[in-house]
């Protein structure tokens, strides 16, 4: 199977690099999991992968077409602007078929009276179910309550198989229920100045 990633010998970063060479595929159906301790550059490996960080060496090749859904650690919202949340996941391009009962509930409400945790689970919603094949998530339990877990974890496991999902998290149990391959980020090479 082609990978929809290929990662050969990156060294990625920002004003400086932070973290390389690295080499890793990612392929359709899997859940990767990137882990390790703060600072090491879990969150700067998957921003790699969207562009949003720095590749200073190394080749970084996506399938033709590739479409990647991204969700932040940090995820901004509009505030005062009057968009509901239904109006939000038509512009996102998902496929609300088994939109979960939480969201069903929150659909005429707008984004910008959305508690956080409701947010943050309406931004990973609309990311596994839009056309992309690549889903990025930045720690996705940030702000989510016990139920809000369960529901994401339910969702990463009966995930499209078309699909990759790389995630960051600290939560060892989430990362144990849901990927399907881990790396540990801390273990990588660190280049030196
Ligand atoms: N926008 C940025 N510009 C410059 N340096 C950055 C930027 N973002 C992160 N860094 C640096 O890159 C290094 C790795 O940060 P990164 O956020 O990737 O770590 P992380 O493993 O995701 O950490 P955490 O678990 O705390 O979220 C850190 O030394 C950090 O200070």
């Amino acid at each position: 199977m082609t990978p929809l990633l290929t990662l050969d010998e990156v060294t990625v970063g920002y004003r400086k690099p932070v973290l390389g060479p690295v080499s890793l595929k990612v392929h359709a159906g899997e859940v990767l999991g990137l882990s390790g301790s703060n600072g090491c550059g879990k969150s700067t490996l998957l921003k790699s992968l969207s562009g949003e960080s720095r590749l200073f060496s190394g080749s970084l090749r996506k399938a033709p077409g590739l479409q990647i859904g991204l969700q932040k650690q940090h995820p901004a919202r509009l505030f005062g602007f009057p968009l509901s949340t239904e109006e939000y996941l038509r512009l996102t391009g998902a496929d609300n078929t088994g939109l979960p009962a939480r969201l069903q509930s929150l659909r005429r409400q707008r984004v910008d009276s959305l508690s956080g945790g409701q947010f943050q689970l309406l931004s990973i919603w609309a990311c596994l179910a839009s056309p992309a094949q690549l889903v990025l998530l930045d720690e996705p339990t940030n702000n989510l309550d016990p139920a809000g877990v369960q529901l994401l974890l339910e969702l990463l496991v009966n995930r499209r198989h078309d699909q990759a999902v790389v995630l960051v998290s600290h939560e060892q149990d989430f990362m144990a229920g849901v990927t399907t391959r881990q790396l540990d980020v801390s273990t990588l090479h660190r280049p030196e100045f």
